[in-house]
């Protein structure tokens, strides 16, 4: 499958919500439930610890949490801020997680210097999911984000990206400081251009590309020389 820019697998979410009508949270519980679907297979009896960042990777990540639980899994969340400060399908989906139970713990910017409490919360459990940055991310990380992927990386747990292991540049594959080691990724439409890029598989690991629904033509259309989306014709 053709590798994307961040910025065309943006365009493709404003496509499909603007031109084809479809909600955003539809796309992001197709997103969730396909990569909980591909996590699940990957680890049938892990605990998840799932870090959700303040975005839409962060509201993939509460959609994750949901459908992990339903497979069966012990499942908590890790949050970089609380639900009511997040908007959008984002928040939709946190009220949701918290609705049903799921633990959602609000990781404060002070637990940067208690660089030991981060570890043992992420020791505790075998598989730490990245909902933290995606598409949207603009490097290098802030505050507790490299805290995070740090501690996330000295864990032994497995480790699962969302969409772009975080503190990966999903365009260059450049790595500003630290990004997260994902053994594997669930990335959403298609592979970003920034996989194929120098060392960037060393953060990437195995790459499952998940689909969010949009339709057949919408995709095509991003193979055709003088396609709609004004995408270089590369
Ligand atoms: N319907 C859809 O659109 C679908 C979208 N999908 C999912 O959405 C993802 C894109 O979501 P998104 O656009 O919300 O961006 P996202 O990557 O979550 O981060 C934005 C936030 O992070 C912050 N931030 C940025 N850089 C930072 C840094 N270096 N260090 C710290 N913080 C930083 C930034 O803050 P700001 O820069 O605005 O101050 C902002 O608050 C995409 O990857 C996919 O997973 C799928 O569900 C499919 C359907
Ligand atoms: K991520």
């Amino acid at each position: 499958m053709q590798a994307l820019t961040c910025e065309q697998v943006r365009r493709v979410d404003e496509i499909a919500i603007r031109d084809y009508q479809m909600p955003g949270i539809v796309l992001m519980e197709n997103a969730g439930r396909g990569a909980a679907e591909i996590i699940h297979s990957l680890c049938p009896d892990a605990t998840a610890l799932v870090l959700c960042g303040r975005g839409n990777n962060g509201g993939d990540g509460y959609v994750i949490a949901r459908h992990l639980q339903i497979l069966g899994h012990e499942v908590s969340i890790l949050a970089v801020c609380a639900v009511d400060e997040l908007s959008g399908d984002a928040k939709v989906n946190a009220v949701i997680a918290d609705a049903a139970g799921i633990e959602i713990e609000v990781i404060e910017e002070k637990a940067n210097q208690e660089g030991t409490s981060l570890a043992m919360k992420l020791g505790k459990t075998n598989c730490i999911i990245d909902g933290l940055l995606g598409t949207g991310a603009k490097p290098p990380l802030r505050g507790i984000y490299a805290a995070l992927v740090s501690a996330a990386n000295e864990s032994d747990a497995m480790r699962i990206a969302l969409d772009i292991p975080t503190g990966l540049d999903g365009d260059t594959g450049e790595v500003i400081g630290e990004a997260f080691r994902a053994d594997h990724t669930m990335t959403f439409v298609a592979p970003k251009v920034g996989f194929q890029q120098k060392n960037a598989d060393e953060f990437v690991g195995v790459v499952h590309v998940v689909g969010i629904g949009v339709p057949t033509k919408l995709i095509r259309e991003l193979d055709l020389p003088n396609n709609e989306l004004g995408l270089p014709k590369n």
